[in-house]
């Protein structure tokens, strides 16, 4: 049987599987989370371990087809600043919940666009959360960035804020495929806000990319890549495209006929791939790329690679607070995600309370299956002995999974003394595999697909 052929018979083109950013993944929390869930995950953290901040800015100014986010879109900035306002006024009931002398060891602004917000309101947000939460040693910051929805004065002011990392949205730069996800990006402006970056002194950069955009193909997609590497990116984020129209509804204007078919996903996937570690930017997880010296790379190389809501982090931080409309805390032992919908967000802080509404409290064996399920999403591969130092006798409960596993994927993984490596050959069936040590199955959920 061709490669493809095998990869095939596991579902490789057919099965849909969470993208494992947590385990459990969004789709199992509920709203009959306990009420004093949140508060008391809040109070009870140790004020000696610095946590990691997450801050959604659902806005843009344009909503492009293919984006599955949470986001919406505005002309005017006055829902901005008010929102602003919100986020401070969380910021005051997080102040209130938390214990004194609590410290921020990595901020990540996402969204939606935070580049969307003015010098002036970039300031003001930076400010409210450095109040609440001052930076540890080694502070990280990092925020995404929309290159048509930015100058050189919004850079310098986040600079100016202790911006270490850039993240900005490239996608695809043919036009054919901008036009077709209603994205217009030339390069040329995407090179000035590059070149703003560093002359702005920031020294980390990422890209993010995405396959199976309509119109693709590896000669665009090939072509593209030529371009993002005139950057000397430290990391790439190299995504599959989701097709989930049921959730986005702004996916409905992507002609699907003109979505690559699935072995020509697989095949852009592969040249990418192939492309990114010929020009010295080795894999790292599924579907990231990073220059050896960056941090994550080194995490890589160390076993210390983790993955969160963002994708792959050298993040270490147990513990993540997120501030904003559909942002998830999550806590050693369980996940919070604040009201989605910026109204209900909204009205939720400003009657003075905490905005979490739905959520999973963890039981023993869930934390057990996120480190077994994390594990394998970052480096292939699982030992039920490092399993056993962390969590004892509890362990008992994956090891027999192990060989079911390997017989199923023969071939593709390989099992040895207790321990379960995906072999390069089978990676493409990561997600899946890591499927197979899932213990909820949500119902009435689609996920996209899994590769
Ligand atoms: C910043 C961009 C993206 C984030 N997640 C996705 C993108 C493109 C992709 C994505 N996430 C989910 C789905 C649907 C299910 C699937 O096909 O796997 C897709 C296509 C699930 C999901 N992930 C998060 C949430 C809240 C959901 C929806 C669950 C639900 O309500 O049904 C967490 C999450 N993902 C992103 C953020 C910023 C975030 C938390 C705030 C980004
Ligand atoms: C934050 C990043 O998420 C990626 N992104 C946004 N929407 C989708 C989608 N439907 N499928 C895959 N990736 C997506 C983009 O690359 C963006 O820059
Ligand atoms: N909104 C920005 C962009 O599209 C950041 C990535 S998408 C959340 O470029
Ligand atoms: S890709 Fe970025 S700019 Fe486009 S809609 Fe999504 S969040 Fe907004």
């Amino acid at each position: 049987m061709k490669h493809i052929d095998t990869l095939k018979a596991h579902g490789l083109f057919d099965a849909r599987v969470p993208r494992y950013t947590s385990y459990p993944t969004a789709a199992v929390f509920t709203t009959d989370v306990r009420d004093d869930f949140q508060a008391q995950s809040l109070g009870s953290l140790d004020p000696d371990v610095p946590v990691s901040v997450y801050l959604h800015i659902p806005f843009c100014e344009r909503l492009c087809w293919f984006c599955a986010c949470h986001t919406q879109g505005t002309v005017t900035l006055s829902p901005v600043e008010s929102y602003v306002g919100t986020l401070e006024a969380e910021l005051e009931l997080l102040r209130a919940t938390l214990p004194k002398g609590i410290r921020m060891g990595r901020l990540h602004w996402g969204g939606g666009t935070p580049t969307i917000l003015p010098p002036h309101l970039i300031h003001r947000l930076a400010k409210a959360v450095r109040d609440v939460f001052p930076p540890a040693k080694d502070f990280e910051f990092s925020v995404e960035i929309d290159p048509t929805m930015v100058d050189r004065a919004k850079i310098d002011a986040l600079a100016a804020e202790g911006m270490t990392r850039a993240s900005i949205g490239i996608q695809d730069f043919d036009p054919l495929v901008q036009a077709a996800i209603g994205r217009e990006q030339p390069f040329e402006v995407t090179r000035a806000c590059v070149a703003d970056l560093r002359a702005a002194g920031i020294t980390s950069l990422n890209t993010d990319l995405v396959y199976g955009l309509p119109h693709q193909t590896e000669a665009r997609i090939s072509d593209t890549i030529d371009k993002v590497l005139t950057f000397a990116p430290d990391r790439v984020a190299l995504f599959g495209y989701a097709h989930v129209p049921w959730v986005s509804k702004r996916q409905k204007l992507i002609d699907e006929d003109a979505l690559p078919d699935d072995l020509a996903r697989y095949h852009l996937a592969q040249l990418a791939a192939e492309r990114f570690e010929i020009a010295g930017l080795p894999a790292v997880g599924i579907d990231h790329f990073a220059r050896p010296g960056d941090e994550l790379d080194t995490a890589r190389r160390t076993g210390r690679l983790r993955r969160n809501f963002q994708g792959y982090t050298a993040d270490t931080c147990q513990t993540l607070i997120g501030l904003g409309a559909s942002s998830i805390s999550r806590f050693p032992n369980g996940y919070i995600q604040n009201a989605p919908a910026t109204a209900a967000y909204i009205q939720r802080i400003t009657a003075g309370q905490l905005a979490g509404t739905r959520g999973y409290e963890m039981n023993f064996d869930d934390q057990v299956r996120a480190r077994v399920i994390e594990r394998v999403m970052c480096d292939f591969r699982l030992d039920i002995a490092d399993l056993q130092d962390e969590f004892g006798a509890q362990a008992a409960n994956i090891a027999p999974l192990l060989p079911q596993i390997a017989a199923k994927f023969d071939g593709l993984v390989s099992l040895q003394n207790q321990c379960l490596e995906i072999k390069p050959e089978g990676r493409a069936l990561t997600r899946i595999i890591a499927s197979c040590f899932d213990a909820h199955v949500p119902e009435g959920v689609r996920y996209s697909r899994a590769s």
